[in-house]
Parts: structure tokens; sequence; C-alpha cells
């Protein structure tokens, strides 16, 4: 079912006149990447646009009073649950390639796990913003190596460090909701990935348990995760409990 352009960010269903002459679930039939700024009513996407933006910030503010210990508490929390996840569904993902994140701007911190992982066989990447506004690339990251300064002053591989594709990707959430929708920054950079490959990495959105919103009022290019994850465990998996 489609459903986004029935939600109003203001409250209540959309009013009838507001309804598209044509119907963003068309976008998938118009665009190839399914992804069509013309199917999006210009009105409502302003109006979801700037509600993201204040709840960004809400949201990060929030996150960013986090005392140090409740911090590390939180990535010893998700590390254990992640570890979990990787070994049911994975069988521990050895030999498979996830993609991680560099933590920024209180972003749960995963890098002992990412290391342990290493060394168990498991193929760790980076992503990085290669080019703007266009799907992130994921470079190989190894314990202890060199880093060079990214895009948004973001850690990141080398240039010179392997190009690989993920299977597995992590995504940081600033916000998400029960049906697998996340909030990022804002860059749409994760959207843009995952519209591009083929076949999908299975995605896992981590963040914090207090970062739950009702709703992100998701719009045609928000493309749902397939788990997400937080300090507290799973709360949505695609394929059910
Ligand atoms: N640790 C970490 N690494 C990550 C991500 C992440 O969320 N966390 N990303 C996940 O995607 C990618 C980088 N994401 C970015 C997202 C936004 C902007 C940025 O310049 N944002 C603008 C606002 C854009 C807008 O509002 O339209 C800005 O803040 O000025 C840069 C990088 C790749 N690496
Ligand atoms: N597949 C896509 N093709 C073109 N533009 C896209 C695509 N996906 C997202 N965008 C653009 O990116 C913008 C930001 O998207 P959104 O609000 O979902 O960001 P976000 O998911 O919070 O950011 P990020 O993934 O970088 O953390 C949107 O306004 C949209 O126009």
């Amino acid at each position: 079912m489609c459903y986004f352009h029935s939600l109003n960010p203001l409250g209540g269903p959309m009013p009838e006149g507001r309804l598209l002459a044509s119907s963003p679930c068309l976008a998938g039939e118009i665009a190839p990447n399914g992804f069509d700024p013309l199917a999006v009513d210009p009105e409502q996407a302003r109006d979801v646009a700037r509600w993201r933006r204040a709840e960004r910030v809400r949201l990060r503010v929030a996150r960013d009073a986090l005392s140090v210990a409740d911090r590390q508490a939180v990535g010893v929390a998700l590390s254990a649950h992640l570890r979990h996840l990787l070994a049911q569904q994975f069988s521990g993902a050895a030999g498979l390639t996830l993609s991680a994140y560099w933590p920024i701007k209180g972003e749960p911190d995963l890098r002992d796990l990412m290391a342990d992982l290493h060394g168990r066989g498991v193929t760790l990447a980076l992503p990085v913003v290669a080019v703007k506004a266009a799907p992130l690339v994921f470079r190989r990251w190894m314990p202890g190596m060199a880093m060079v300064r990214g895009d948004w002053n973001i850690p990141v591989p080398p240039p010179d460090a392997e190009p690989l594709t993920p299977d597995i990707a992590l995504a940081p959430l600033v916000g998400w909701d029960r049906v697998g929708f996340r909030l990022g920054y804002g860059g749409g950079y994760f959207d843009r990935t995952l519209a591009a490959l083929s076949p999908r990495p299975f995605t896992i959105g981590i963040g914090l348990q207090s970062a739950r919103l009702a709703t992100i009022f998701p719009q045609p290019h928000d493309i749902a995760l397939d788990v997400i994850l937080t300090e507290a465990g799973v709360q949505f998996h695609r394929e059910g409990p």
C-alpha cells in the first residue's frame, strides 16, 4: 500500500485538495531508480523537510546531552546485540563484507566490535562521500589504519584503500520509526546508496532507543531498513521476530 501522501506532518490526513494529481506510487514507473521529484507534492515535501530539520536538531541536542558513562553503556549494549544478530543471521559474517561507520557527533561507538569482527574474518568497510549528493562508496578498513579527513571531516580510509560493496551495511540513525524508516543528517546519502545497489545490502540501523519517532513521514525516496537496533535490542525486523 502506498500511504505516504496521506500523511500530513501538520496533523491529520491530507486535505483532499492537497492530494496529488498523479500519485507518488507511480514514481517507480517514471524514474529508473524509483525517485521522481516531480511526483512529490511540493507543498507537502516542504512541510516534511521543515519538520525533519526541527526533529534532527531536537534529537541531536538530546543525544549530545548523554553523559560519557551513558554513551559508553549504549555502545557496549548495541555491540552485544549486533554481535548476536550477526551470529544468528549470518553465522558471524566471516567472509562477508560489513560496512560500519566512524562515530561522529555522539553516534554509538562500535569500534571495538569492528576490530573484533575483523579478527574473526569479517571484511570491514567504511562509507565515503566521494561525490556530493551521489551514492556513497565503501573502502576497506582495518584496525590501526591511517585515516584521512573526508567530507564533513569524517575520518575515512585513504583513497588507495580497496573499494568494496557491502553485503551488510550499518546505517547510523538520528531518528527511526517502528517500520524501519530512518532519519539521518539530511544529506540523503543512505537512501541514494541503497537505491543504487543491486542487490541491496542487508541494512541495519544503529541508534538510540530515545530517538524513536511515531513516523518520519516517509517520502518516495525513503527506503526502509531491514533491522532497527538500539541499546534495548531489535526494534524492527523486516522478516518479523
Ligand atoms: N559516522 C557517520 N559516517 C557517515 C554517515 C553518518 O551518518 N555517520 N553518513 C550517512 O549518510 C555519510 C555522510 N553523511 C553526510 C550527511 C550530510 C552531510 C551534510 O553535508 N549535510 C548538510 C545538510 C544537508 C541538507 O540538509 O540538505 C549540512 O549539515 O550542512 C554530509 C555527510 C557517510 N559517513
Ligand atoms: N534516491 C535519491 N535520489 C535523489 N535524491 C535523493 C534520493 N534519496 C534522497 N534524496 C534527496 O536527499 C534529501 C535528503 O533526504 P533525507 O531527508 O531522507 O535524508 P537523510 O536520510 O536523513 O540523510 P543521510 O542518509 O545523509 O543521513 C531529500 O530531500 C531528497 O531529495
